[in-house]
């Protein structure tokens, strides 16, 4: 089962993700779009990837914006490297 993180661990994590914030035992950062469609599609896509890594986020959706927040229920809701590997694949989507 995976592990929670130390702080450390993972403000260090978070170094290489790039506007992604560490607060109230999770993960997370906001994205926007230029509409509310390329938002969704976004969306889609990340689900398909939290589908294969079954790990999944916490979405918040307000028209053109998109909020990820990420923990593991798992390890009684904080943060594991399941976190930051998700986190780092939904930037790879974001960026391609
Ligand atoms: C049975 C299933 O694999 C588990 O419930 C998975 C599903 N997705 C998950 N997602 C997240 N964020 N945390 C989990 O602990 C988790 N566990």
């Amino acid at each position: 089962m995976a592990q929670p993180l130390t702080s450390e661990e993972i403000e260090k994590a978070i170094q290489d993700l790039p506007e992604w914030e560490y607060g109230n035992d999770k993960i997370s950062k906001e994205y926007s779009f230029d509409n509310f469609r390329d938002a969704i599609s976004f969306l889609v896509r990340i689900s398909y990837e939290a589908e294969d890594q079954v790990h999944h986020p916490e979405i918040m959706n307000v028209y053109n914006t998109v909020n990820i927040s990420l923990s593991t229920h798992d390890a009684g809701g904080k943060v594991t490297e399941k976190d930051v590997k998700l986190a780092k694949s939904i930037e790879s989507l974001y960026n391609n």
